[in-house]
């Protein structure tokens, strides 16, 4: 079953635990016991509904413990599609934690609450979307019933989300006016918005094509391990495990290993589940070649006629993780694919402002969740694809040599 992985955003109280609530409660995606608790609290709080942001207070508790959870994860599923949710509570969705619940998503929901409209917090939200690639973004206006579920009120919202996004590099956005608290079209219609005729938030969900969010085109597979048996039986095997970047691989293919340059052709392609005839992403497989070459982990395999770029000089939009700035001239040790390299930062080209979306050449002094655009320097060659070609191939990740602390997630220009 095809899995669909979102990230939620919303500014405080626009109804973002309220709505996920309905829609695990209304899609049935609740064990039973979970259920009675919540319409127990809810009663005894003196509601005459279920409280539905009670099904996500297991990350308040959490916190209130002191335990750090800045993004939460959520399993849903239904008869069509399995979901992973990245939940960032409200009061703390910054850019960092939004980096790391986004980097992976197929659809960014954004949440508006109907009576103010597009915030400084849509903006910013989608503004991170577009630079994370995030393929498809719904814009959830929400509390319709407050605005007396008016389709103008709806369309003003929409039009003033186009004029903002017509500045940003994003391919698919959807509206959808929903009342979370009444459930207006989050998983049933509901009566309220006949006006509507569009899919409910879920059936968006179960039906939205994902199929083409990854590329298909540029075969890129980076090397995680190579399996070597030592046994008699097997002393001639030779796999390498990893997972697909990019592309279609099938037995019969001819490759070539980076950085050696050495080609073969694929002999087999196979899975826990047995030998199968072609793998693309995000599989995982182990790839048999006919000859027995130097292959390690690192290594990507490729076709010879489409190679990524073989650079040490990066061109990067940086979003910076950590408390502490860069510090002048260190080393970081940088992650690309399964590759490893010790690099250094070489110039803060300019910041963002994710506000106004301004360019600002003058202040370099980077900040935790500021996104730059930097120039990387690394001590050994990497095979890059840009982020725009292939998100896998095309971003680094940057760690302090001295703490092991990620300080940076970047994406390639
Ligand atoms: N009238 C109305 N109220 C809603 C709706 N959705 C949410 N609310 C209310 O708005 C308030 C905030 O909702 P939450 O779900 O807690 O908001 P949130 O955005 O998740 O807040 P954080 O968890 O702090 O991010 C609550 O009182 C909800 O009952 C809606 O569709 N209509």
């Amino acid at each position: 079953m095809e899995l669909l992985r979102f990230t939620t955003a919303g500014s405080v109280d626009d109804g973002k635990s309220t709505l996920i609530g309905r829609l695990l409660y209304d899609s049935k995606s609740i064990f039973e016991d979970q259920i009675e608790a919540v319409e127990k609290s809810s009663t005894k709080k003196g509601l005459d509904h279920v409280d539905l942001s009670l099904f996500t207070d297991g990350l308040k508790d959490e916190r209130e413990q002191g335990i750090t959870i800045d993004v939460a994860y959520r399993y849903f599923a239904t008869p069509k599609r399995k979901f992973i949710i990245a939940d960032t509570p409200g009061h703390i969705q910054y850019t960092r934690n939004m980096v790391t619940g986004a980097s992976t998503a197929n659809v960014a929901l954004i949440l508006v609450d109907a009576r103010n409209g597009v915030l400084e917090q849509t903006k910013r939200h989608s503004f991170i979307a577009s630079l994370l690639q995030i393929p498809h973004i719904i814009v959830c206006v929400n509390k319709m019933d407050l605005a007396d579920y008016s389709e103008e009120r709806f369309e003003e919202i929409v039009q003033q989300y186009e004029e903002f996004a017509a500045k940003l590099d994003v391919k698919d956005v959807r509206f959808i006016p929903i009342s979370a608290l009444h459930g207006d079209n989050v998983v049933n219609r509901g009566e309220n918005m006949n006006w509507y005729e569009g899919g409910t938030l879920l059936h968006t969900l179960e039906t939205i094509h994902i199929g083409s969010d990854e590329n298909h085109i540029d075969c890129r597979f980076p090397v995680q391990t190579v399996i070597r048996p030592h046994s008699d039986e097997y002393h001639d095997y030779r796999g390498y495990a990893g997972r697909v970047a990019g592309g279609v691989f099938k037995p019969g293919d001819e490759v070539m290993v980076l950085p050696s340059g050495l080609t073969s052709k694929i002999s087999s392609i196979m899975t826990l589940e047995g030998e199968i005839a072609e793998a693309f992403p995000p599989m995982s497989v182990t790839i048999n070649l006919e000859d027995d070459i130097d292959v390690s982990r690192g290594d990507m395999i490729v076709r010879p006629n489409n190679q990524p770029e073989n650079t040490q000089d990066l061109d990067v939009m940086l979003c910076w993780l950590n408390p502490n700035g860069p510090r002048p001239r260190a080393k970081y040790i940088l992650r690309h694919t399964s590759n490893e390299a010790r690099a250094m930062i070489t110039d803060i080209v300019y910041k963002v402002d994710i506000n106004t979306l301004h360019r600002n050449e003058e202040d370099k002094d980077v900040k935790m969740n500021d996104i730059v655009r930097a120039k990387v320097r690394s001590t050994r060659p990497l095979f890059a694809d840009s982020y725009r070609r292939n998100r896998h191939t095309g971003s680094i990740i940057l760690i302090d040599e001295t703490t092991f602390e990620t300080v940076a997630a970047g994406m390639i220009i």
